[in-house]
């Protein structure tokens, strides 16, 4: 079948389309050294995220438990209500001031008579636009590596969250959701170009699967992924692997780092997703008569 091309003073339709709907941005991702003092945890990402603003960049992540050390013994004393709480106002206005879409991390929330590991997204109004509450608990026991049981104090949120910039629409998963590939799937049914994950994998798990599933969710789902981490504590309890990431729709590692503090930046072209999904159509190829994905109420 031979291609239509249409013009208009030559110049091609797709084009004109293409600069009139811009569908690149700069993505940063602040792996950020967090301590005990939780006060200090968030200054130290606001002066990052004012930073990764200056630099350009569209839509700022932190990565999971930003304000807390990583620990269920930490977790109901770090607790916070969202929004009321001083660090989602810290987020807000953050949001505001750098005009910024802002994906943060995680804390701990406080909700009710329970915890929860949650991540907010603020837009640049500074508006709470959607928060997620971690569905898998990160509950397992390696011996000799790592034994680590959320569930001691944590409860698991019971739904999955997309939501939308100007430019892409995003799914959200926190660290150990990141295994769970049917929550991918429905973020691509729901027409994510980007999912994001922070997280913070460990010194058991995280050299052999961090990068792995990552790029795995990117290839089967055609999506961008990019996964945020605390930068690495030797002295810590539990010891991160940081290494936060953007792997484009092919599989490919665009942009990285290892251990330390910092940031990552990645400037996203959503015309490769599209690319990708056209040469290798396999989401209409899908044979839904003999099995399916669903989401469910
Ligand atoms: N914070 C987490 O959910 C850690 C997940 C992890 O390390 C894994 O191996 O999975």
């Amino acid at each position: 079948m031979s291609a239509v091309k249409r013009s208009f003073a030559g110049v091609s339709l797709a084009s004109l389309v293409d600069s009139m709907v811009s569908r690149t941005f700069r993505l940063a991702l602040i792996q950020l050294a967090v301590g005990e003092d939780k006060a200090e945890n968030v200054k130290r990402a606001l002066s990052f995220i004012k930073k990764a603003k200056e630099n350009g960049s569209y839509l700022i992540a932190l990565p999971e438990c930003f304000n807390s050390p990583y620990g269920t013994k930490f977790f109901p004393k770090y607790a916070e209500l969202i929004p009321s709480g001083q660090t989602s106002s810290s987020l807000s206005q953050a949001a505001k001031e750098h005009q910024i879409y802002l994906v943060a991390g995680s804390i701990p929330e406080k909700d009710g008579d329970k915890l929860y590991n949650t991540c907010t997204v603020w837009n640049p109004s500074g508006e709470l636009v959607t928060k997620h509450q971690k569905v898998h608990l990160f509950d397992i026991d390696i011996p000799g590596g790592i034994c680590f049981k959320e569930s001691e104090t944590l409860t698991a949120g019971k739904r999955l969250t997309v939501f939308n910039t100007d430019i892409c629409k995003i799914g959200i998963g926190i660290c150990y959701d990141m295994r769970f590939g049917e929550m991918a799937q429905i973020y691509r049914k729901e027409e994510c170009d980007l999912l994001l994950y922070p997280g913070a994998f460990n010194m058991t798990t995280g050299p052999l699967h961090w990068e792995l599933l990552q790029r795995a969710r990117a290839v089967e789902n055609q999506v961008f992924v990019a996964t945020i981490a605390p930068a690495q504590d030797k002295n810590a309890d539990y010891v991160s692997w940081g290494h936060s990431q953007v792997v484009d729709p092919w599989g490919k590692v665009i942009a990285k780092t290892e251990f330390d503090e910092g940031i990552v930046y990645a400037d996203i072209d959503l015309k490769v997703v599209d690319e990708v999904r056209q040469q290798i159509p396999v989401f209409r190829q899908r044979r839904t008569d003999l099995y399916d994905t669903v989401l469910k109420d």
